[in-house]
């Protein structure tokens, strides 16, 4: 074998004159062959005798460790946030808050935080936690410097923004006043008369479970309950769940094929992963690419989301009827300057029917299910509300202008949202341009701030006794108002606060009036996911022998 040239020579060579001849298309495989051969072999040794490597490792080790802690030192100075409290892991990543939200125990760790270090933590590197209520009114306050919905609610976006997710104020403003006259006096009217419908087949639905003698999930039926009144507002069609006693539904794919699905568990699925995946824009994005199940179910429930919206809305522009509800307003609007909707309008109008599905349905079933279990739970509390339903309600399945004024009926369901807490973290907003001032300190701009609704739920100094579930403290005063979170504050609150306090009233009346529920357990198991959320209720209905 030939003597190999020494190694500078090859360097040399491939950079001088050789290389140009390499890249001159010189094919010839032995010099290239040649070249390699003589890198690995004058490498080898070296690697081999370890002395150099070994020093240069240590030093640029040591370089780079140095480096880092003056880069983390430099980094920590110019910290705005550097004195606020917090887990370490949260001061330099979002993850941490993003796994927190996975386990569906954010709002209580967050809560013990705050019960540790106080008024101001830090819950993500630029996300800040404020156990006030006098933030209130600086972070959901309402006009100039009022704060906007942070980049979480990207993580809500299906292909358009709705009202839900918009971030834009011009835009919230438009659709907003578009959409609050589906909510109007005498839109709720038209709805009540609906419910009272539904409720009849509810009823008709346990007694049957009833005269079987079944323990059922009572969740379940408040589910199936709450997406009947809310598909027939949103989209002018009950899905039936209560008749068919199931929550299965037929779906359109964007390739027109139809698949059936269960729209609860779509709801929970798609909230749950956009509570995760909003903590920081890339997460939505790089999600895609983690092989947890929990993404994947997440991202397919979203699809299925869309999907179902899509059937509503294609059937009802195909079928050319108008109706008077939020649909009918939303493509009444639209059709006002063209009879024909571009496809951008139509998936407009699929974002606001997922958004409406998903704001107006789980929530009011969530929060009527731990409310019965708050009150079999309280027997005094339950005693005291059936002697007020009994006084003022003589039928059977009453409608809804028998139950709309009864007090203490309103003071439990006040105190069920205020102790169960239906929105219990924090709802994510930005600070504006310029910065603000919060509760004496300064925030610049782009901060993400929110107040956790659990922990001003349950705040001592707000309530007095607030582990204990007492409706009287509704009556007895005005002032604690304000601070109940469950719908939200400032512009951006909840559109549906009417119409959900409508169906928790007339729904909690009829089910305690006719029926004996008994619990299948004295703890309610809860997750979270955007809202808190029941496992389940097992229990056994009985009619009560009056009725
Ligand atoms: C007990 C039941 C309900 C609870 C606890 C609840 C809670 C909330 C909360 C906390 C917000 C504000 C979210 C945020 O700022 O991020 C909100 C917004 C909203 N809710 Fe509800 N909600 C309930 C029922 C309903 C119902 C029945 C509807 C009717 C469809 C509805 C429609 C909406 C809409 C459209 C928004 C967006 C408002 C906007 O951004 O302008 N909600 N809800």
């Amino acid at each position: 074998m030939e003597p190999l040239p020494p190694i500078t020579r090859i360097f040399g060579a491939s950079f001088s004159p050789a290389q140009e001849s390499l890249g001159q298309g010189t094919s010839d495989f032995a010099d290239r062959w040649n070249i390699v051969r003589n890198i690995l072999h004058e490498v080898t040794p070296l690697r081999s005798r370890f002395g150099w490597s070994v020093r240069s490792t240590i030093g640029i080790g040591l370089l780079l460790l140095l480096s880092a802690i003056v880069l983390l030192q430099t980094v920590a100075r110019s910290d705005p946030f550097r004195d606020i409290p917090g887990p370490f892991l949260a001061r330099w990543t979002p993850l941490w808050l993003a796994y927190q939200a996975r386990r569906g125990r954010r709002y209580l760790v967050v809560d013990q935080l705050h019960k540790k270090h106080g008024r101001f933590v830090r819950i993500s590197p630029n996300h800040i936690s404020v156990a006030d209520k006098d933030a209130l009114s600086v972070v959901y306050g309402q006009g100039n410097g009022a704060f906007h919905k942070s980049q979480f609610y990207d993580a809500f976006v299906c292909d358009k923004p709705s009202i839900f997710s918009t971030r834009d104020r011009h835009d919230h403003a438009q659709k907003r006043r578009l959409v609050s006259q589906a909510f109007s006096y005498n839109s709720l009217q038209q709805c009540a008369n609906f419910m009272h419908t539904i409720v009849c087949t509810f009823v008709k639905q346990l007694d049957s479970i009833c005269d079987e003698g079944k323990d059922v999930d009572a969740l379940l039926w408040f589910n199936y309950l709450a997406f009947d009144v809310l598909s027939d507002l949103a989209f002018g069609e009950a899905i039936d769940m209560v008749a068919n006693a199931s929550d299965v539904v037929t779906v359109e794919g964007s390739d027109g094929s139809m698949t059936e699905q269960h729209a609860i568990s779509l709801v929970d699925e798609r909230e749950h992963l956009a509570a995760v995946v909003g903590i920081h824009p890339a997460f939505k994005s790089l999600s895609k690419f983690i092989p947890d199940p929990f993404f994947i179910r997440g991202r397919k429930s979203s699809d299925g989301l869309v999907d179902l919206a899509r059937r509503s809305v294609k059937k009802r522009l195909a079928s050319g009827t108008h109706r008077d509800d939020i649909l009918g307003k939303l493509i009444f609007a639209r059709t006002q300057e063209s009879t024909t909707l571009t496809s951008g309008q139509v998936d407009e109008l699929i974002a606001e029917a997922v958004t409406l599905l998903i704001a107006g349905s789980d929530t009011t079933s969530n929060s009527m299910t731990a409310i019965i279990h708050l009150i079999m739970t309280h027997p005094r509390v339950y005693s005291k509300l059936l002697a007020a339903l009994e006084d003022r309600i003589d039928s059977e399945t009453p409608e809804y202008g028998d139950v709309k004024d009864i007090p203490y009926l309103d003071a439990t369901i006040d105190e069920g949202l205020r102790y169960y807490a239906t929105t219990a973290i924090g709802l994510h907003r930005a600070v504006p341009e310029g910065g603000a001032i919060c509760c004496g300190r300064y925030f610049p701009e782009s901060t993400e701030m929110s107040v956790p609704a659990w922990t001003i739920q349950h705040d001592p100094a707000i309530w007095g006794d607030p582990e204990m579930f007492r409706p009287e403290r509704w009556l007895d005063s005005k002032d604690i108002r304000p601070y109940l979170l469950t719908f939200g504050k400032g512009p951006r609150a909840c559109l549906g606060r009417n119409l959900a306090y409508m169906e928790m009233r007339l729904v909690l009346a009829t089910v305690l009036l006719r029926y004996n529920i008994e619990l299948k357990s004295d703890i309610l198991e809860t997750t979270e996911g955007f809202m808190h959320k029941p496992l389940s209720m097992m229990v056994k209905f009985s009619r009560h022998p009056w009725t």
